[in-house]
């Protein structure tokens, strides 16, 4: 029976990647996605945007919305000091199997709390499962149209403390218009926008990074 391409991929870290390197997992999926099929992992060249805001703020909690297959997970992960905590949230079952065994065969599993579920029913629950007060990072990576609703929940919940940095992918491809109309306009936040790439792509793409000021 046929294969998903989440399969194919996994099955691409596990020939080509070295158990126990980050940086083996990040290159075989890349190389995978250039040379076989294109994937929406959050790619190479936003990658090293995603890697240097994470080594800028050395987060010692991280939540992840949209996990995928996990190799922005594993990116973020590798970056972050020894007792730092990174929870990604994964909606397709599917793709929460791989991405369990892309962060495994990275060696990372101990730094990762990989949840099913959707952002609307997971986020109020973060302080009680996970005894989370406050995210000192957020990488927004879901559905386009979560961008905005769910920035509103963190706040209400109070899961943004002074200084909590929002990283968003894709605000210009697939694009989250509403996430950043709010988000340059409002008082409570400072933003900042690095100009990319679509993933594997010549298309025009970013990320946008929010602080939020309390
Ligand atoms: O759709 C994208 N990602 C989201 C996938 C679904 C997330 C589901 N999900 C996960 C956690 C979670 C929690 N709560 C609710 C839902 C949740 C995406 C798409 C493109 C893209 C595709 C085609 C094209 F032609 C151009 C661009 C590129 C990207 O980089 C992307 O990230
Ligand atoms: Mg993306």
């Amino acid at each position: 029976t046929q294969t998903t391409r989440p399969q194919r991929m996994l099955a691409a870290v596990q020939k080509n990647a070295t158990r126990g390197d980050p940086r083996s997992v990040v290159k075989a999926i890349d190389q995978f996605c250039r040379q076989k099929e294109w994937a929406m992992n959050v790619g190479d060249e936003k990658g090293c945007i995603l890697d240097s805001v994470v080594t800028e703020v050395n987060p010692e909690t991280v939540l992840e919305l949209g996990t995928y297959c996990g190799y922005s997970t594993v990116r973020i992960a590798s970056l972050l000091p020894p007792q730092a905590k990174l929870i990604t949230l994964e909606f397709n079952p599917g793709n929460a199997a791989i991405a369990r065994q892309v962060i495994a065969w990275a060696g990372l599993e101990d730094k990762v709390e990989l949840v099913e579920g959707a952002s609307g029913d997971f986020i109020p629950k973060m302080k009680e499962m996970f005894g989370i007060k406050t995210f000192d990072l957020v990488f927004l990576d879901h559905w386009k149209d979560r961008y905005l609703p769910d920035t509103k929940l963190m706040e209400e919940c109070g899961l943004l403390r002074k200084g909590s940095i929002l990283l968003a992918d894709n605000v210009i491809c697939p694009g989250t218009p509403d996430y950043l109309e709010y988000i340059r306009n409002s008082p409570r936040y400072k933003s900042q926008f690095f100009k990319s790439h679509l993933e594997y792509t010549k298309v025009e793409d970013g990320l946008e990074k929010s602080i939020f000021l309390g």
